[in-house]
């Protein structure tokens, strides 16, 4: 079967800095793959490499038969690829509402200031970004929090109206930029219980993280870098158990957890 995704001999430099070091990855379909490894191993360069935000330096990147390294992040995300962040990019004085229509704006003709304008508006495709909003809401379980200003919201709901947003423009293929990165235990099975329907529902999920509980209970595949270049690929017993993978980043003391069970309300 194809792959999604794929990396062919991939590197990146910033100067005199090689960031990513001639990676090549394939991505099966119906797949959670997760790249790993130490703090500035080069998981987020590739991500920006993938997503357009940053160009190759060298080697080409596929989604699907379609080259996509060299095009410009609206026409990848166009394509079917989505992408929450790192850092949150939410508009924190706005609703949830109002912030997942926004990030829909580039599935409609009109551009964002003119979106903005038109927001308490009439127009057929406010309407039509409002149901699928609301669609969204019912999705990430926030529908009661519709209309809650982003910043009033706990950061484990911030982080899930961020996924919202992604979600909106239906991609095949969504790419998490360290999703559990500052939730708590129940916020994290929360924010995992959804990942997991998102997946069933047939997207592909591309994921960095660091919380290794979050990457072992989850993923089909797993890929680890150090220093730009990949050490080891394979599934969570084979990545726990790679000496050179215990060496460079998980440590003698990892073992695997399952994760708590999420609090309800
Ligand atoms: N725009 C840039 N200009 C120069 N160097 C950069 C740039 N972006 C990243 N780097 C460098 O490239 C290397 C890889 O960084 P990157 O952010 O991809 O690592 P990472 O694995 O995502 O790290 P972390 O886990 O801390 O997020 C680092 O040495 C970083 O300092």
């Amino acid at each position: 079967m194809e792959p999604v995704l794929k990396l062919e001999h991939v590197t990146k430099r910033f100067s005199g800095l090689v960031a990513v070091n001639d990676l090549s990855l394939e991505m099966p379909k119906n797949c959670i793959h997760s790249l790993i490894g130490p703090n500035g191993s080069g998981k987020t360069t590739t991500v920006n490499m993938i997503t357009g935000v940053l160009p190759v330096s060298d080697g080409k990147i596929f989604y699907g038969d379609t080259q996509i390294s060299g095009k410009p992040v609206f026409q990848i995300a166009r394509l079917g690829i989505g992408r929450t962040f790192q850092n949150l990019k939410l508009f924190s004085s706005m609703s949830v509402l109002e912030n997942l229509m926004i990030g829909a704006h580039q599935m409609t003709r009109i551009g964002l200031i003119q979106f903005l304008v038109d927001l308490r508006g009439e127009k057929r495709e406010e309407k039509l970004l409002i149901e699928r909003a609301e669609e969204v809401l019912e999705e990430i379980g926030m529908a009661d929090l519709r209309h809650e200003k982003v910043k009033n919201l706990a950061y484990g709901k911030q982080k899930m109206t961020e996924l919202g947003r992604a979600l909106m423009m239906k991609p095949d293929l969504l790419i998490l930029d360290e999703p559990a990165a500052g939730l708590n235990p129940s916020e994290r099975r929360e924010f995992v219980d959804i990942l997991l329907k998102t997946h069933e529902k047939g997207i592909d999920l591309f994921l960095i993280e660091h919380n290794m509980d979050v990457v072992m209970n989850i993923s089909t595949k797993i890929t680890v870098l150090n220093f730009g270049a990949k050490i080891a690929e394979g599934n969570p017993y084979e990545i726990q158990n790679n000496d050179e993978v215990i060496r460079a980043y998980l440590g003698d003391k990892y073992k695997p957890v399952d994760l708590p069970p999420a609090v309800e309300g």
